[in-house]
């Protein structure tokens, strides 16, 4: 089974915890789009009737082309279920997001969710965060002053692309990603950077996920945090 075979299969399985009547939050990225299909068909051949709030512009344009009903964050006042993917997840169930850009709208939504839901193929899951590089998404006014500052750290810095130019994020901002390794305390460096003038959010998502479903080869793995 291959990769993308993986993803799909976690993606139809995590569209089960969804019931009539729950605001939905739909995640970003090439797993959670497997998801929102499977919701989508659920919507249309089932009568699903739920609501959607998404968590990027790609994933606003994929769902209204679906067909899926949409509000936006600021018309509901809780999220029953957000369902998303990682970009990586370690065994104590801290997790890496934001490989899409899409981690501002995604830990917003996230952060308003009765449950946070994640689906992943297995070789998102690993011993120690860090090797995939850390995105920072930054107000664009001092960036280049911010990356300078992320350099002396020794963090190593690189400005996230597209083409030629910066990548522009769906909240107006820059990412700057950081290539770190091995992250050993997670939970330092995060409430560092939160508190570093110009960060508007960071990639890491500490104690924020409740279920994680994981595709393998043979099974689709759930696993409950505590
Ligand atoms: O910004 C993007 C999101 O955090 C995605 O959920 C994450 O990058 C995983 O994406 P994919 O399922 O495409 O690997």
């Amino acid at each position: 089974m291959n990769q993308e075979e993986l993803k799909k299969k976690v993606g139809i399985e995590s569209a089960k915890y969804i019931k009539d009547g729950m605001i939905v939050g739909l995640g970003t990225g090439s797993t959670a789009r497997h998801m929102i299909e499977e919701v989508a068909r659920r919507v249309r051949e089932e009568n699903l009737n739920i609501v959607g709030v998404t968590t990027s512009n790609e994933t606003t344009k994929l769902a209204k082309s679906l067909g899926i009903p949409l509000k936006e964050i600021d018309e509901v006042p809780f999220v029953d279920v957000v369902i998303d993917g990682a970009d990586e997840i370690s065994a104590d169930f801290q997790g890496i997001k934001g490989g899409g850009a899409a981690l501002l709208f995604e830990k917003i939504v996230a952060s308003y969710a009765k449950r946070v839901i994640w689906i992943v193929d297995k070789s998102k899951m690993v011993n120690y965060l860090g090797e995939f590089p850390l995105p920072v998404e930054v107000v664009k006014y001092g960036s280049e002053n911010l990356f300078r500052l992320f350099e002396d750290k020794g963090y190593n810095p690189t400005f996230r692309m597209n083409k030629n130019e910066k990548l522009t994020t769906d909240g107006g901002h820059y990412i700057i990603d950081l290539h770190l390794g091995k992250i050993k305390e997670p939970l330092a460096l995060s409430d560092e950077l939160s508190k570093t003038v110009g960060v508007v959010e960071h990639g890491l998502f500490t104690n924020m996920v409740n279920v994680v479903i994981v595709g393998k080869e043979e099974v689709v793995e759930t696993l409950v945090a505590r």
